[in-house]
C-alpha cells in the first residue's frame, strides 16, 4: 500500500509546503559579510550558504549526512528505437553500482556522501506510452511513495539521480506536456544518430497527442508520459521539502521529473538548485521553463546523479570558506567602514 491513496492526496501533499527559515538564512548571510574577503567576492559560494542554512533551519549549515539516492526503472517506449543501448543495460547498471564500478560511486565516495540505489520493478517496464499510458494511478503512487520513503530524516543534502535505458525520452515527453513544444526537449541521449532522434521526436508527438486529455493535470502527465523512476525523484524531492532537507537535482532526466511539482505550486522547488546543466539538448530549454539556473556547465551527459554530486562539492567549498574563515574584527583587520 502506497504513502499516497490517490492523486487527490497526493495533488494536497504536493501544496502543503513548509516555508524556508529566512531568520536563519540571514544570520548565516550576516555572518558571511562579515568575514575576511571584500564584500561579495565569493560570489555564488556565499548564496549557496544561505541557501543550505535557510532550507535546513540551521547556522551553521552542515554537510555530515549529504545522500545520493539513484532511482532506476525501465521503460516500454524503447521499443520504438529510442536509445542507443538495451533495456538490460538499466539492471547491468545496477549491478554496476553495486559493485562500485560506476561514475556515481566515484564521486559520491569523493564527495562524502552515502549512496542507494532504489531498482523500481525492473522486470516489469512502463508501458510504451505511444499506444497508453505508461504507469495507471496505482502504479505512479507506488513510485512516487517508493522515492518518498527513501529520504532519510537526519540527511542534510539530498541529491537525486536515476538509471533507466529510455528515460531521456520520457523525460522529454514531459517536458513538453507540460510546457508545450512536441519534440523540442528531446536530444541524442545515449548517443543515438539522426534517425534515432527522429524516431525519439515521433514518439514523443504521438504520446502527446495519445494523451492530451490527460496533460493539463502536471501528475497525470507524469503518470502517462513519465517512468517509476521520474515518479519517485518527484516523491523524494516532496519528502525532502516536507522535511527541511536541501536537494541538489542532476540533469534533464531529474530535473524533468521535479517539473510537475513547480505546475503544482509556483515556490515548490525552492529548497532545490540544480546540479548542472547537461550537454543533452533539452536540458537549458526546460531550466529556463522553470527559471532555474545550474550551478555548472561541464559538458556532462550521463545522469546517475553525476552533475549533481560534481556540485556538492562546490556547496562543500562554500561552506568550508563560511566556517572556517575569520571575520575581520577576529582577524584584526580594517575592513573598509573603519
Ligand atoms: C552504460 C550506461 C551507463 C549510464 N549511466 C547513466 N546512463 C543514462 O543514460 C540513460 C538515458 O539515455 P537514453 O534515453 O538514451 O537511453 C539513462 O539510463 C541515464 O541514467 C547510462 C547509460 C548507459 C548506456
Ligand atoms: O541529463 C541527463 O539527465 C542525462 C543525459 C543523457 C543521458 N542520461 C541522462
Amino acid at each position: 500500500m502506497s504513502r499516497f491513496a490517490s492523486l487527490e492526496q497526493l495533488r494536497a501533499a504536493c501544496r502543503d509546503l513548509p516555508d524556508a527559515d529566512q531568520a536563519t538564512a540571514e544570520a548565516v548571510s550576516a555572518r558571511e559579510a562579515r568575514l575576511t574577503k571584500p564584500s561579495g567576492s565569493l560570489g555564488r559560494l556565499e548564496d549557496l550558504t544561505a541557501w543550505l542554512a535557510a532550507w535546513q533551519g540551521r547556522n551553521p549549515p552542515r554537510l555530515d549526512r549529504p545522500e545520493i539516492l539513484v532511482f532506476a526503472a525501465n521503460h516500454g517506449v524503447t521499443a520504438q528505437g529510442v536509445s542507443a543501448y538495451p533495456s538490460e543495460v538499466t539492471a547491468q547498471m545496477v549491478a554496476n553500482f553495486a559493485a562500485g564500478g560506476a561514475a556515481i560511486n566515484q564521486l559520491a565516495c569523493l564527495s562524502g556522501a552515502a549512496l542507494r540505489i532504489t531498482s523500481l520493478s525492473l522486470d516489469t517496464p512502463t508501458a510504451d506510452f505511444t499506444k497508453k499510458p505508461a504507469m495507471d494511478e496505482t502504479a505512479f503512487l507506488d513510485a512516487v511513495g517508493a522515492g518518498y520513503d527513501e529520504v532519510s530524516d537526519d540527511a542534510d543534502l539530498v541529491v537525486l539521480g536515476e538509471m533507466g535505458i529510455g528515460n531521456t525520452t520520457a523525460a522529454a515527453a514531459l517536458s513538453a506536456a507540460l510546457f508545450g513544444g512536441g519534440g523540442r526537449f528531446a536530444g541524442t541521449g545515449t548517443g543515438i544518430d539522426d534517425q534515432g532522434l527522429a524516431r525519439k521526436r515521433a514518439a514523443i508527438e504521438k504520446a502527446l497527442e495519445r494523451h492530451k486529455d490527460a496533460l493539463g493535470d502536471p501528475l497525470r502527465a507524469a503518470a502517462c508520459v513519465g517512468g517509476r523512476e521520474l515518479a519517485a525523484i518527484l516523491g523524494a524531492c516532496l519528502a525532502a521539502r516536507h522535511k527541511h532537507i536541501p536537494v541538489l537535482i542532476d540533469g534533464i532526466v531529474s530535473t524533468a521529473a521535479v517539473a510537475p511539482l513547480k505546475l503544482l505550486r509556483e515556490d515548490s522547488l525552492d529548497h532545490a538548485r540544480v546540479g548542472h546543466l547537461s550537454a543533452e539538448a533539452g536540458h537549458g530549454l526546460l531550466l529556463d521553463e522553470l527559471g532555474m539556473t545550474p550551478l555548472l556547465d561541464l559538458g556532462l551527459r550521463l545522469g546517475e546523479g553525476s552533475g549533481a554530486a560534481v556540485a556538492l562539492l562546490v556547496l562543500r567549498a562554500a561552506l568550508a570558506c563560511h566556517t572556517g574563515m575569520a571575520t575581520f574584527e577576529e582577524a584584526q583587520i580594517s575592513d573598509k567602514s573603519s
